[in-house]
């Protein structure tokens, strides 16, 4: 028998368990003190039923709200003093997110019931195939409208064994869009295989991505297995496809119609069971109306295109996505930071992403690692505070100053640091970009 394993988030300690819920014989129970400790255990062990105890109600509410929504796939029972139960927030909270809720005093066995039940209903879900997760695979975090939707819409296709065009801004999230994807399909189990077509060189990618074989160009001395083969059984994800030479363009459309390959330099013809996902940052249709993609290709890739938002479109995930990396990061952290200042909140939402996921990434690693104070300010992100309060307090000449240094900041972050390309996106020359660099004090 597996064993039955709780994760209890508790302020009252282990103590205040125990008075409140008795033994809880049969479970394995872990008991933390706060929302903090209970993700850093989720980080390394999966939890399939939780408690959530709260008798006095210090359980802040922005902070469970966060906390329930990041963990939505934990079956939660919750345990509160009955009269916390007038606050709207909390009947919102326990009505949205939890399974069950009990009152103080406890009544044992409807506590005990409602654990195995919700265990029970965890262990029907589990290791069916929709929702059995590749090891190692990453979730699309974020509870906004827009991430929502292409939850929902990956979910319906992945079940549907066809190719899908996955279209987005750099660094929006599309290859976890295609991992999520093939995560989710009956191809689990399988291989899933991803490839940059913009980063392997033309002279490469024919036999990168159908193989060769044993004396097809000199060196050639085996015969060598191609990508889209080692994704047999399961999914080849094809990022920057607008980036495909056109020859490259006819076989994989061969191979589309006919789900067979020819490696470089062979005459027979393999078999190749592998669904295609692919991805792109630019425009196909303008790319197929400029000659540089196939029409036809573009028809056969895109049977379900989907689009990943950019994160501009979808601010509401910050506070959350931010947590996540808060977390996923903290190792690396200087040990007197504790969080995210308001301000560094505020100047977020004021902030546009260009680089996407990538760059709010970035941009808190690098503050985790260089902030000074207690809080991340906006400084530590690399983000001006907010423009208006620049603007009442510092006048004119400091807003202008204050301007120069965010355009310069956003650039070199959008960039990764390449002062070449940042000095050309703001219209300077190098020497100007290092003289102004200097200026505002920003390291290279
Ligand atoms: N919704 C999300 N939740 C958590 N992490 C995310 C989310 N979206 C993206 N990421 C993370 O952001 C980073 C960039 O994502 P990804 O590589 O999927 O973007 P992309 O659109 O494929 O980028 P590119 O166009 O440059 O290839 C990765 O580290 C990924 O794990």
């Amino acid at each position: 028998m597996s064993v039955k394993r709780l994760l209890c988030v508790s302020n009252e300690g282990n103590a205040g368990v125990h008075a409140a819920c008795g033994e809880l014989r049969g479970w394995d129970v872990c008991t933390v003190d706060s929302f903090q400790a209970a993700r850093k255990v989720l980080a390394q062990q999966h939890y399939a039923v939780g408690l959530l105890l709260d008798g006095n109600g210090t359980l802040e509410h922005d902070d469970t709200e966060r906390f329930l929504q990041q963990h939505h796939h934990i079956r939660w029972i919750g345990v509160f003093g009955s009269e916390l139960l007038h606050r709207p927030q909390l009947r919102q909270a326990i009505a949205t997110h939890l399974c069950d809720f009990h009152t103080r005093p406890v009544d044992m066995v409807r506590l005990h019931h409602s654990l195995g039940h919700a265990h029970g209903m965890a262990m029907l879900t589990k290791g069916t195939p929709p929702h059995k997760r590749q090891a190692g695979a990453r979730h699309i975090d974020g509870q906004s409208v827009a991430i929502r939707r292409l939850r929902a819409h990956i979910d319906k296709i992945a079940a549907v064994d066809a190719p899908v065009l996955i279209s987005g801004e750099s660094g929006s999230g599309k290859e976890l869009a295609a991992q999520e994807i093939h995560a989710q399909s009956p191809r689990a189990g399988g291989p899933f295989i991803a490839i940059n077509c913009a980063a392997i060189p033309p002279s490469l990618i024919h036999s990168e991505l159908f193989g060769y074989e044993r004396g097809a160009f000199t060196g050639a001395v085996k015969e060598k297995q191609g990508l889209i083969e080692a994704a047999s059984g399961g999914s080849i994800f094809l990022d920057e496809i607008g980036d495909l030479p056109l020859d490259l363009q006819a076989s994989l459309l061969r191979f589309l119609q006919e789900r067979t390959i020819y490696r470089v330099g062979g005459t027979r013809t393999i078999a190749v069971d592998a669904r295609v996902i692919t991805a792109t940052h630019v425009d196909l249709p303008k790319a197929v109306a400029a000659g540089r993609f196939r029409e036809d290709l573009y028809y056969r890739l895109s049977v379900f295109p989907i689009r990943v938002p950019p994160l501009r479109e979808r601010k509401d995930d910050l506070p959350l996505l931010t947590d996540l990396i808060f977390d996923k990061y903290s190792d690396e952290k200087s040990p007197q930071l504790k969080g995210i200042s308001k301000q560094a909140i505020r100047a977020m939402a004021q902030h546009d992403w260009p680089g996407n996921i990538r760059e709010l990434i970035n941009r808190m690693r690098r503050a985790m690692v260089l902030a000074e104070n207690r809080l991340i300010m906006p400084e530590d992100l690399e983000l001006a505070p907010q423009e208006d309060a620049i603007i009442l307090r510092d006048g004119l000449d400091n807003s202008r100053g204050s301007a120069e240094r965010t355009a310069i900041w956003n650039s070199l972050a959008k960039c990764g640091n390449n002062i070449s390309q940042a000095a050309r996106e703001l219209g300077v020359s190098r020497m100007t970009l290092y003289r102004l660099m200097a200026k505002h004090s920003i390291a290279p």
